[in-house]
């Protein structure tokens, strides 16, 4: 009996060593794993249960709920953004790049090497580009695409109904298209959207003349949507901003470790429903924008002298706006028909109008290189929503008079692809940032991390007992939280 009991007892002291050493070699192994992850990478900090929705029903004045939203952009929006500015056509910006300030001289608070823009070289952006923008095919051309079916349609579309691309004011922008000689042409892809260093006064004095000269917060249970339209566009145009540069921070200058930053992404949007909630309707604003001038964007030319490329763009492009889960699921995702119809309607617009042409001429104040370009584009993509939505009435665009230039497309579809990905980092990494800047992860719920449950075969504690590490969540929260907490 005695020799039993004492092989029971050898039997259970191996299987305890052999999950210890298991144990260990499994907290060595995640622990070695890279514990930054870039934006888009896949090393998530320690998730315990899954992220619960935390915004549900309408988004505000939207026609769309806050769950359809995150999964028609999880499921088909995001992924063709993303695809779609990496063509040739999308990926090249024309922007006034040097700080010409209408308001005061620049204070140049930009510290950091990442916050210059690198230009393209003269030979890189395509030919096409550097030709006006309503060029017409020549018969030769024409002849070319003889069996070549789907690129024979594009170009019959082009020449019945397609009205080209033309140099026409904006009069929600301040830009000046035409003053070629000025402009540079600006790789996107080689210059993300991240953190640049540009903080403090210099960046302080832009969002306080934005929002205190041009779109003051509307006092609360303000019902004129016409109101609040504005303060809404660009809260949410910041909250993105600010989610891109918690998405892409540079954690450690020395090492030039970049990666997410939880704390940030909480103090500056997460912590606050209504940036959150402006970014969707912003996000929705825009989407509808694209998708009202869909007919118009479908018989663009997308010319940048390579017929492979271009045909990709222009199916990438129906693939979107023309999007059957869309258009089931959210089919008007803003309604701006119901707008401006009030006795005051023309005089408000006009007001708003003029309001949003100073914060476009702010770009300029932007003491920041790399904040000014997407702080141009992204204002621009604005304006072009705005134009389509208010400028033109009714559905029928092709019948009507808008006209677009080339750089308000690329920046109206590089605004939406901004926004796309703000909304995914915030459904994705909103309540991490939340439960690891608050501490709040509760017992029960850490432990139900596979490690946790490690740890507590390890320590012999039980699901719903407490020890040190459950009480302040799973050991890789807590090494993530020390990594990004304490910058
Ligand atoms: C056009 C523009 C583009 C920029 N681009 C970049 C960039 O690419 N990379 C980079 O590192 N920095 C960029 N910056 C700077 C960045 O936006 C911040 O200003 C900077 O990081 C300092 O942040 P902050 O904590 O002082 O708050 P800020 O973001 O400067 O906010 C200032 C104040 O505005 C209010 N506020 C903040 N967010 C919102 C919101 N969503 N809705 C309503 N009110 C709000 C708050 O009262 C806050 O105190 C840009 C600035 C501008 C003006």
């Amino acid at each position: 009996m005695a020799v039993v009991k004492s092989e029971i007892a050898e039997k259970s002291h191996r299987r305890r060593w052999v999950w210890v050493v298991g144990a260990l070699l499994v907290v060595l192994a995640m622990a070695m794993k890279p514990m930054i992850s870039h934006f888009g990478g896949s090393n998530k900090p320690c998730h315990c249960g899954k992220d619960a929705h935390k915004y549900s029903g309408m988004v505000e004045d939207c026609c769309c709920d806050y769950v359809t939203v995150d999964h028609l952009n999880e499921e088909v929006l995001h992924p063709i953004l993303q695809e779609l500015v990496t063509t040739p056509f999308f990926r090249y910006f024309k922007a006034k790049l040097w700080c010409d300030c209408p308001f005061w001289l620049d204070d140049g608070m930009c510290h950091l090497r990442d916050c210059s823009v690198c230009e393209c070289p003269e030979n890189e952006f395509p030919e096409t580009f550097k030709k006006p923008f309503n060029h017409v095919l020549s018969s030769e051309d024409l002849i070319c695409q003889e069996g070549k079916p789907q690129a024979a349609v594009d170009r019959t579309l082009d020449t019945k109904a397609f009205k080209g691309w033309v140099e026409v004011d904006n009069p929600w922008t301040n830009d000046d298209e035409t003053d070629n000689a000025e402009m540079t042409y600006v790789n996107l892809q080689l210059n993300p959207e991240r953190y640049t260093g540009y903080t403090g006064p210099s960046a302080r004095r832009i969002w306080d003349a934005i929002y205190t000269e041009n779109c003051p917060k509307y006092p609360s249970g303000e019902f004129c949507q016409e109101k609040k339209i504005l303060y809404k566009l660009i809260s949410g145009l910041h909250s993105s901003i600010s989610v891109h540069i918690a998405a892409d921070y540079l954690l450690n200058e020395a090492t030039s470790t970049w990666g997410q930053n939880l704390t940030l992404l909480y103090d500056r949007v997460i912590k606050y429903p209504d940036r959150v909630g402006n970014l969707y309707f912003t996000f929705l604003f825009v989407l509808r924008a694209a998708t009202k001038a869909a007919d118009y964007l479908e018989q663009a030319e997308y010319d940048t002298g390579n017929p492979d490329d271009d045909l990709k763009t222009q199916s990438l492009m129906r693939q979107l706006l023309y999007n059957p889960k869309l258009q089931a699921a959210c089919p008007i995702p803003f309604d701006e028909a119901k707008l401006w119809k009030g006795e005051n309607g023309p005089e408000l617009k006009q007001q708003i109008q003029k309001q949003f042409r100073n914060i476009s001429a702010l770009m300029d104040c932007v003491g920041c290189e790399k904040c000014r370009l997407w702080g141009k584009l992204q204002v621009h993509g604005l304006g072009t929503a705005l134009k389509i939505l208010f400028s033109i009435d009714g559905q029928d665009l092709l019948g009507q008079s808008l006209q677009l230039q080339r750089n308000e497309v690329i920046a109206l579809m590089n605004l939406l692809n901004r926004l796309s990905e703000s909304l995914k980092v915030v459904h994705e990494m909103g309540t991490s940032a939340e439960m690891t800047i608050k501490g709040q992860i509760s017992a029960p719920a850490a432990q139900s991390c596979p490690l946790q449950r490690i740890w507590a075969s390890i320590v012999g504690t039980k699901e719903g007992q407490s020890s040190a590490p459950t009480s302040q969540g799973c050991p890789l929260q807590r090494m993530w939280a020390s990594i990004v907490g304490s910058r």
